[in-house]
């Protein structure tokens, strides 16, 4: 196994200091801290010396690729902005660079002895996700990163473990299956409004409502019915200890970014010993989850052995496909809940948003839905929703705007080549829907604005492009790309005709206080206050 620069630098400090410590011995002197300090000082300055200036400039195969000149700055900037005051996140770093900097379709980032590569146009995008996709993987640090919440589902299952796992799931996920869980997922919306309607103040048509807790709450309850027969009830503030474990694996605090960085970066042993209390807490959590995912497992298997399994959900499907074992299955399972649960009610808030801010938009919406909602029977809403022009219009819109996984990553898995640019394995690439979905070559000069009409044509239907050349990168492309997208999208449609049927809604914060954030979703980092009227 090779050693990084910096490591070689640290164990020849290590072996000079253990000589200067045995030759002074001899002498019989003592050991000057000053000593100490030069010995680090010349050989890490030294490292600093060739990772900023020979590296980038001489050695570096991807020196001749375009990227900002000092790398390591904004690297920084980054971290402050992202982590720190939370007023911008990555993509729109990457955004801004990939619009002032000439390039062909990869810019480099460079910071301390390696250099990391953007895709910025639709065409290297699909040589890496695509094309040449047996030669990337998911970057094993996200993978160290996510795990313990995810579990070894499809998101990071690799090669022929990936493949037999995604055609097995897959008709979990088909059109009719989809189709089949829509009357669920509009009751559960209609709950969330009866919920929301409750909480206004008592005598009042009109308050207040943080929008982010409810969205997170009915799309949690959704995948739990959805994913596992399972009503968590978490919209009606029952106590459910899944809920529970989950909210608190996935709630943001100080402490869990700094855990979930250790994890990725040191054993589990060592970020055990250096954050006790809350890898304690973090390994509870989990090995919860697990126990209640497996034993609700092992109740529908037998269920399913005496044949009353009545239940339709995806884990009673992909039990009875008997492809996968129970540790798959609970891996699978962990998966479906944190990737179908998470993004859905980001996408929801960010509609919300946009629909608050435009409210001749939300009028119209409004007008539409209730026209096509009147009397509608739960088996047309299916055909009902999927048809209405602005409904889906809106929603694409927000999607390409708002891409709640703002940026996928891979790294090289051997050496290899991009636009005739040498890749060494290893190398980190960086794939931001966000450059895509808002590049004014592939949407038009106004493709940082929302306009929902770009997603109907002129006979009045919406379409899958948005009068861009090849769509929006929300959801991935090629064989890795979002398994949930049908199901996400039949979702929102049932959430906002729900919204919209009872409430009006405008924002009640600054406007320049909605910025998104976030390490892996985007969501507003204030959260969402809005102010909402009861329609009567
Ligand atoms: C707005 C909502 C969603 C967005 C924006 C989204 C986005 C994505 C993206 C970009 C990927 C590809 C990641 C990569 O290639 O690195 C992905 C993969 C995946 N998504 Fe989604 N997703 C959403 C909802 C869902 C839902 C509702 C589910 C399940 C119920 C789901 C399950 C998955 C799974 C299992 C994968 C891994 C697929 C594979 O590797 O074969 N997603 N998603």
């Amino acid at each position: 196994m090779g050693i990084s620069l910096f490591q070689a630098v640290t164990l020849a400090v290590a072996v000079e200091l253990f000589l200067l410590g045995k030759a002074l011995q001899k002498s019989d002197r003592s050991y000057p801290a000053s000593w100490i300090a030069s010995v680090f000082g010349i050989n890490y300055g030294l490292l600093l010396f060739y990772n900023l200036a020979i590296y980038p400039v001489f050695v570096d195969p991807l020196r001749n690729v375009p990227g900002p000149r000092y790398g390591n700055v904004l690297a920084l900037k980054v971290w402050y902005n992202h982590v720190v005051t939370k007023r911008k996140i990555g993509a729109q770093f990457y955004t801004e660079i990939a619009r002032t900097t000439p390039n062909e379709g990869i810019i480099a980032i460079r910071s301390f002895g390696s250099t990391m590569i953007v895709l910025t146009q639709p065409e290297t995008i699909t040589t890496v996700l695509v094309n040449e996709r047996l030669s990337y993987t998911k970057p094993p640090q996200l993978r160290k990163f996510l795990r313990p919440i995810l579990g070894d589902g499809l998101v990071f299952l690799e090669g022929e473990e990936h493949r037999f796992g995604r055609k097995h799931t897959q008709p979990a996920f088909n059109k009719a299956q989809i189709n089949d869980l829509y009357p669920m997922m509009w009751g559960k919306a209609q709950e969330m409004v009866a919920v929301i309607g409750k909480t206004l103040e008592p005598g009042y048509e009109s308050g207040k409502v943080e929008i982010v807790r409810w969205a997170t709450r009915v799309s949690l309850d959704i995948i739990g019915l959805a994913g596992l027969g399972h009503d968590f009830h978490s919209l009606t503030d029952v106590k459910d200890k899944l809920a529970g474990d989950y909210e608190e694996l996935t709630e943001t605090t100080w402490g869990k970014l700094l855990w979930f960085l250790l994890m990725s970066r040191l054993s589990p042993t060592m970020t055990r010993f250096l954050l006790p209390g809350i890898t304690k807490t973090m390994e509870d959590r989990v090995a919860s989850v697990r126990n209640l995912s497996t034993k609700m497992i092992y109740e529908k298997m037998g269920a399913a052995k005496d044949g009353d399994d009545g239940q339709f959900d995806i884990l009673s499907l992909l039990i009875s496909s008997n492809d996968f074992s129970e540790a798959q299955l609970t891996d699978h399972l962990l998966t479906l809940l944190v990737s179908g649960h998470e993004t859905t009610s980001v996408a929801f808030v960010w509609m919300c948003y946009r629909l608050a801010i435009h409210q001749d938009a939300q009028k119209r919406l409004r007008t539409e839905v209730l026209n096509a909602i009147a009397g509608v029977e739960p088996s047309q809403l299916p055909s009902i929703l999927e048809g209405l022009p602005f409904l889906n219009a809106v929603m694409l819109e927000v999607l390409r705007l708002y891409p709640p996984l703002p940026m996928q990553s891979r790294v090289a898995d051997v050496d290899t080549f991009i636009l005739g640019h040498p890749l060494a394995k290893g190398t980190r690439v960086l794939i931001p829907a966000w450059i895509v979905n808002r590049a004014p070559e592939l949407w038009g000069p106004d493709a940082d604005e929302f306009r929902p009409e770009r997603w109907i044509d002129e006979d009045g239907r919406h379409n899958n492009m948005g009068g861009g050349s090849i769509g929006s990168m929300t959801f991935g492309r090629g064989p890795r790309g979002c398994i949930g997208e049908g199901f996400t999208k039949a979702e929102l449609r049932c959430m906002m005709c729900a919204m919209l049927s009872h409430f009006e809604w405008t924002l009640n914060m600054p406007i320049s206080e909605v910025v998104p954030s976030g390490s892996v979703t985007i969501r507003p980092a204030n959260g969402l206050h809005l102010k909402m009227k009861r329609l009567v």
